[in-house]
């Protein structure tokens, strides 16, 4: 089981600037490959997953900006880093989209040591991590995976970060939580791309509906 190995493009240590996790420092461990291919992602460098772009983890390591650069890495090597480098006990895993991977062999020896574990995800694939992991589930709704996939997901999310432009995405979401097993997972809007527009349809709605703001405050702070 622990031969796994994940194809890693960054490992850093920052504050979590979204969801409910807000302000918790954290290691990111950003993950590469994403076919979901959403006009407005921030991360379109993890999207590719080519052969021709491995390098050596400290090619990743010493990373300065954005790269499609990626390195093969196991469980434990990326434990004894973040053991080594790193103070926070709070790892993100993200992508790209992580969970086209099986996380629970990671989420296995970052356990043992103390760690908690929080999941940012599509719902696009099934969700393989440990029970205790935090799953944060952005819904992409008509995209790939299909309703049964998304379904299960938001089943098993702890944080439903829902990302806003207009109020079409309001409505897809409430369509998604009709009926939806999800109802207990925390529900929050995150503006697309700080727009102001967005930003001021997701804090309307979000004091109507008694749900969560989350905006990207790394980005305001300008931090990673
Ligand atoms: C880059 S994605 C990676 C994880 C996974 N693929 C997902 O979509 O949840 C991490 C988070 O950033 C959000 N996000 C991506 N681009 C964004 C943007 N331009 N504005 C606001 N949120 C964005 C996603 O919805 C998701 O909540
Ligand atoms: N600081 C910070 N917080 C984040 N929360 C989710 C992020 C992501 O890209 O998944 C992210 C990120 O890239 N940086
Ligand atoms: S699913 Fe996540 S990583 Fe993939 S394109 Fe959408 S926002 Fe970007
Ligand atoms: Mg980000």
């Amino acid at each position: 089981m622990n031969n796994a190995s994940y194809p890693v493009n960054e490992l850093f240590e920052t504050i979590q600037g979204e969801g409910v996790h807000t302000g918790v420092p954290a290691i990111f461990l950003r993950l590469q490959g994403c076919p979901v291919g959403c006009s407005w992602c921030d991360t379109k460098h993890t999207w590719d997953l080519q052969e021709n772009r491995k390098v050596m983890l400290s090619d990743v390591l010493v990373k300065t900006e954005e790269s499609v650069m990626w390195c093969s890495v196991g469980p434990r090597e990326i434990l004894d880093l973040c053991m080594s480098r790193y103070t926070a006990t709070h790892l993100v895993i993200t992508g790209g989209e992580p969970c086209m991977y099986d996380l629970q062999p990671l989420c296995e020896v970052f356990e043992a040591e103390g760690y908690s574990i929080q999941v940012e995800t599509s719902g696009t694939y099934p969700v393989m991590v440990s029970d205790s992991a935090w799953v944060t589930v952005s819904p992409k709704i008509k995209m790939r995976g299909g309703l049964s996939v998304l379904a299960s997901a938001i089943d098993r999310a702890d944080e439903i970060k829902h990302p806003v432009a207009t109020v079409k995405d309001i409505e897809q979401l409430d369509e998604l939580l009709t009926g939806s097993a999800g109802a207990d997972a925390k529900v929050a809007l995150q503006p697309i791309s700080q727009k102001p527009k967005a930003t001021e349809l997701a804090i309307r709605t979000c004091i109507k509906r008694n749900w969560r703001l989350s905006v990207q405050t790394h980005k305001y702070l300008g931090i990673e």
